[in-house]
This record gives C-alpha cells, structure tokens and sequence, in this order.
C-alpha cells in the first residue's frame, strides 16, 4: 500500500528540529522530521499544518515543499512530501512525548534517519 506523507524540516536560524519516532512505530527508533500521513482526500499541506499542530503544537505560517521522495520499505511503500517551515506560531515541542531535539544542519549526520531521508539530510548540508 501507498501512503502519502507530509512532513516539516522545521528551521529557526541554522536550528531544525528533529523527533525520535517511538519504538512502536514503523521505522521506530530513528529520528525524523515530524508529520505523518494524509488521510483519504486531505491535500499534502493540510496534512502538514495538522500533524505540526498535533505533534509539535505550532501553528505554521510559512513553507515551502523542498523534495519529495518515493521510498519502499518492503513493508510500506512511502511518498514523502518534505516542506522546509520557516514561519510558526508558538514553540515547538513534544507534545505526544516524544524526544526532540533542536541541532544544527551539520549535525545532523550524527543522527540515524529513515533510509528515505538520506538524500533529504544530504541536500540541507550541501545548501547550509
Ligand atoms: N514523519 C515522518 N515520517 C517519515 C520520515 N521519514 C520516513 O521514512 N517516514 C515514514 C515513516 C512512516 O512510515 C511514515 C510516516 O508515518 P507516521 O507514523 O509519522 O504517521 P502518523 O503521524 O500519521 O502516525 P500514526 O498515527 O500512524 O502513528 O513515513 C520523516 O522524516 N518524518
Ligand atoms: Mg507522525
């Protein structure tokens, strides 16, 4: 099955924001940028401002959609619509508990991503 989902690189300065996926998750124990699926009809960027405010409690005002890839895990086949967030209302935060971490773009290599965010993580290096 194919899903959609949208996702935020949630950026303040030379800071983006980052989530540790639950261990019960797909792809749990890996960090990612937070958001998730689209339900049936709801456009990518709805999603997005939906699973920010569920997930991080902020509001967004402004963004952009950076790249999207299409990934197969074997267990679930992904397309990935990545926006870099720029403007928000309200700070961001765990609010369903998971650990966050606000880190530099650099510093990013030192975190284990799904493999589809490979090439994500990638591209914000060679552009910071
Ligand atoms: N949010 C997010 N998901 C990612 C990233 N990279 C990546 O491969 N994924 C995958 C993992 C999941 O299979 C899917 C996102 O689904 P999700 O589990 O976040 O969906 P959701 O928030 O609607 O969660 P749930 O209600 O099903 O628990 O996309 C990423 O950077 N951020
Ligand atoms: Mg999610």
């Amino acid at each position: 099955m194919l899903v959609r989902v949208a996702a935020g690189i949630i950026l303040r300065g030379d800071a983006v924001f980052i989530a540790l996926r639950k261990s019960d998750q797909h792809q749990g124990g890996l960090w990612e940028f937070p958001g998730g699926k689209c339900e049936p009809l709801e456009s990518v960027e709805v999603a997005l401002a939906r699973e920010l405010k569920e997930e991080c409690g902020i509001a967004i005002t402004e963004y952009s959609l950076f790249k999207i890839i299409a990934h197969d895990y074997g267990d679930k086949q992904v397309e990935l619509y990545f926006y870099r967030v720029v403007g928000f209302d309200g700070d961001p935060l765990g609010k369903e508990g998971q650990e966050v971490r606000w880190v530099t773009v650099e510093d990013l290599m030192s975190y284990d991503f799904p493999a589809a965010n490979k090439v994500i993580v990638e591209a914000l290096i060679a552009q910071a």
